[in-house]
């Protein structure tokens, strides 16, 4: 059998109640074919099998007391996936869905996203079951404080920095940073990022996801010969990357007609521009977790229980949300609405592996999320560097950095398709350039 599959195999029976994790394995591990059949030092000395297991994973319990005095109990993960090229980085997801497997996923897909960057940061991830949803401040403040009461001893600017992700913004952030000071002492402000811009925060964080999601798809679009001012984009979600997308895309001329939630979408054909865009800080701010208010705010469609993949006329379809998003059945109405041939992906795998299929055969091209929503990292990255330094650098500073950043990390895996003969494969070109630089790393490190 050959090495890959060996892997694929052994992960699948290991992690048998693991679907998102095993879907991210299939995925990167089928796309690096070529490239461990040209080198057996891969094989001889297991890197995918080790790339494939995390080095450590933590999961504790986080009791807190809500409103009514009710104790309430949630579960923690961290998972510390590879420190080959940098410390652990990787944002901190607050949703019910959270359990083992989606945290994996994640920090298997941060290891190769980060390694993209340029930057020296290695991938984990971690996260919990508590749902935002309908707390309150102070509910909110006290599972985060009880949360970093344990993740506390796991942490620390030269070993592993979480950040936010969905349900954990800046003021999240915050409650968890103020607790890891109190525990540790001293004043670390590098062991988490997306923190306030008072107490060392880098400027342009809150946008960088959504931002350099934008300066991707500009690289992308010049080399197939597009312009971004009056393309019409379809997204999903509403929160702080969907903002970020949306802002951005209309300071370029381009046109956003679609945002979504659990509860349905909304098409907005005059465009989601000025106070609509603002509107979406305050949806998201409100913990509502319904689109629906848009609609009643602005008096456009609503479509409850539906993901607008197909249902809106769009040059591009723009996944914001959450994994697993776009299933095949969205992708088979993608192709037959026929407006458009592109999937730019900015939540982490938000396409299911049998819609990727699907699309490709029918001549989309796919840019993966990996590379596309890889501006939140660095950033966060760049916050290190300032913090580890005692300066702040301005917005335009942050800002020409990421757009560097962007520009190589789409130049690099166009490259790394091309040299092993998948032109245009930009999924295969993310997988092999973020694996490349992991694994030199590992090889030169001995086994461990
Ligand atoms: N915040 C960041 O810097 C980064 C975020 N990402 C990814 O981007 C995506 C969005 O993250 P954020 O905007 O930060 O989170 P957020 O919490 O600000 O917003 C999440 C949005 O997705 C929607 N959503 C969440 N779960 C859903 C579900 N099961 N069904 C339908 N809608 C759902 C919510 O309603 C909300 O509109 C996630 O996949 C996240 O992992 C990736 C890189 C960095
Ligand atoms: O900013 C960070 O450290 C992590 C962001 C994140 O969780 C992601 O890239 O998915």
């Amino acid at each position: 059998m050959a090495y890959v599959d060996e892997v694929i195999k052994e992960v699948s029976e290991k992690n048998s109640n693991e679907q998102e994790f095993i879907q991210a394995v299939t995925e990167v591990l089928e796309s690096l074919r070529p490239v461990v059949e040209a080198d057996d030092r891969y094989e001889k000395n297991a890197i995918l099998e080790r790339m494939c297991e995390p080095e450590r994973i933590v999961s504790f319990r986080v009791p807190w007391v809500d409103d009514a005095g009710k104790v309430q109990v949630n579960r923690g993960f961290r998972a510390q996936f590879n420190s080959a090229i940098g410390p652990y980085k990787g944002g901190i997801r607050l949703h019910p869905s959270v359990n083992q497997s989606i945290i994996k996923f994640l920090g298997f897909e941060q290891t190769f996203k980060n390694s993209l960057t340029g930057l020296p940061i290695g991938g984990g991830k971690g996260g919990s079951d508590f749902n935002p949803k309908g707390k309150s401040d102070g509910e909110i403040m006290r599972f985060c404080q009880s949360f970093m009461t344990e993740l506390y001893r796991y942490i620390g600017p030269d070993t592993d920095c979480p950040a936010g992700d969905i349900g954990c913004g800046s003021k999240e952030i915050g409650y968890m940073f103020g607790m890891y000071k109190r525990i540790v002492g001293g004043y670390k402000n590098g062991a988490l990022s997306g923190k306030g811009i008072p107490y060392g925060g880098s400027l342009g964080r809150n946008e960088a996801t959504g931002y350099g999601a934008v300066y991707f798809t500009e690289e992308l679009f010049e080399s197939i010969g597009k312009k971004l001012a009056g393309t019409t984009f379809a997204l999903s979600g509403f929160g702080n990357v969907s903002w970020g997308v949306a802002k951005k895309l209309n300071e370029l001329g381009a046109k956003v007609v679609s945002i979504s939630g659990p509860d349905g979408y909304i098409y907005d054909k005059d465009g989601i521009s000025g106070e609509k865009v603002d509107y979406m800080v305050e949806m998201r701010g409100s913990l509502r977790d319904r689109c629906e208010d848009y609609a009643d705010r602005f008096g456009v469609e609503f479509h409850a229980g539906e993901k607008p993949w197909g249902r809106v006329k769009a040059d591009v379809y723009m996944p914001c949300a959450t994994q697993n998003e776009i299933g095949l059945e969205d992708a088979k109405r993608m192709i037959e609405e026929g407006t458009s041939k592109l999937l730019i992906e900015v939540a982490n795998m938000p396409t299911k592996a049998e819609a990727v299929e699907e699309l490709q055969k029918a001549g989309f091209m796919i840019a993966p999320s990996k590379a596309v929503n890889a501006g939140g990292v660095a950033v966060s990255a760049l916050e290190m560097s300032q913090n580890a330094m005692k300066l702040s650098w301005t917005e335009e500073e942050v800002d020409e950095k990421l757009k560097k950043i962007m520009k190589n990390i789409f130049n690099n895996i166009d490259s790394a398709a091309k040299k092993y003969g998948m032109d245009g494969n930009l999924i295969a070109g993310a997988n092999i350039a973020g694996f490349l630089k992991v694994a030199e790393a590992m090889l030169d490190e001995g086994i461990f």
